[in-house]
């Protein structure tokens, strides 16, 4: 049965998409359009109640959270493709930790600054230069302590290409494209490095190739 991915062109589901690559798991995918309230259509949050994307389908198997989905399919699928999880429980340790700072300390600062500075002049909602400022400020202190683990460390969990990783990808994509704010990875020498590695990565312009932003 193949997986079934909706709402490729946002960025959230880019994530599962590219663990999906990496792992070589065939997909096939949904569109569905925000700004036309798919989302939030009836018979879309029978199957994901908060109305977001991903979500995914597997035969009978429905799953959203898009960190979620990748674990799941990095651990049913861990003798395939790239080992994203690394070799030992410890390694798996530190994969869990860096998934843990992206979702509870990169990902909110920067999603704040994806709506008010992309998403706010389309939507006609506020953009709040405060916000951005402050937002700004508190990625900026993520990412002096990103500087100091990948100044030790290839990738953010040791030396392999893992999860915690690719998690940054579809956001920080935004950052370094969309937002103009690429000065905040450039500025920092290590973490440059790892952005470059980790974005040229096959698998990652293949999901840019198959599915534009919608912004
Ligand atoms: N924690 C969720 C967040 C998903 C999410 O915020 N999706 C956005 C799209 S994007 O920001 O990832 O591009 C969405 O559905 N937004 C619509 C809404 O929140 O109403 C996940 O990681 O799957």
């Amino acid at each position: 049965m193949t997986v079934k991915v909706y709402g490729p062109t946002y960025a959230s589901p880019k994530r599962v998409l590219m663990c999906l690559i990496e792992k070589e798991i065939d997909f096939e995918v949904v569109l569905l359009d925000i700004f036309k309230g798919d989302h939030k259509d009836p018979e879309f949050l029978k199957l994901q109640p908060f109305g977001q994307l991903p979500l995914v389908q597997d035969g009978d198997y429905t799953l959203y959270e898009s960190r979620a989905i990748i674990r799941y399919y990095a651990e049913k699928y861990k003798s395939q493709g790239t080992d994203l999880l690394g070799k030992t429980i410890e390694d798996r340790g530190l994969v869990e930790q860096w998934l843990e700072v992206e979702a509870q300390h990169f990902h909110p600062p920067i999603y704040d600054l994806v709506l008010h500075v992309l998403f706010a002049p389309v939507l006609g909602t506020p953009s709040d230069a405060k916000v951005i400022r402050e937002s700004e400020e508190k990625l900026g202190k993520v990412l002096d302590i990103y500087e100091d683990r990948l100044s030790k460390s290839k990738y953010l969990a040791g030396d392999f290409f893992s999860l915690a990783d690719l998690s940054h990808l579809p956001f920080g994509h935004y950052l370094m494209n969309q937002m103009k704010k690429g000065y905040m990875v450039r500025d920092r020498k290590h973490v440059s490095a790892w952005w470059d590695d980790i974005s040229n990565r096959p698998s990652w312009n293949r999901v840019l190739q198959l599915y534009q932003y919608p912004i």
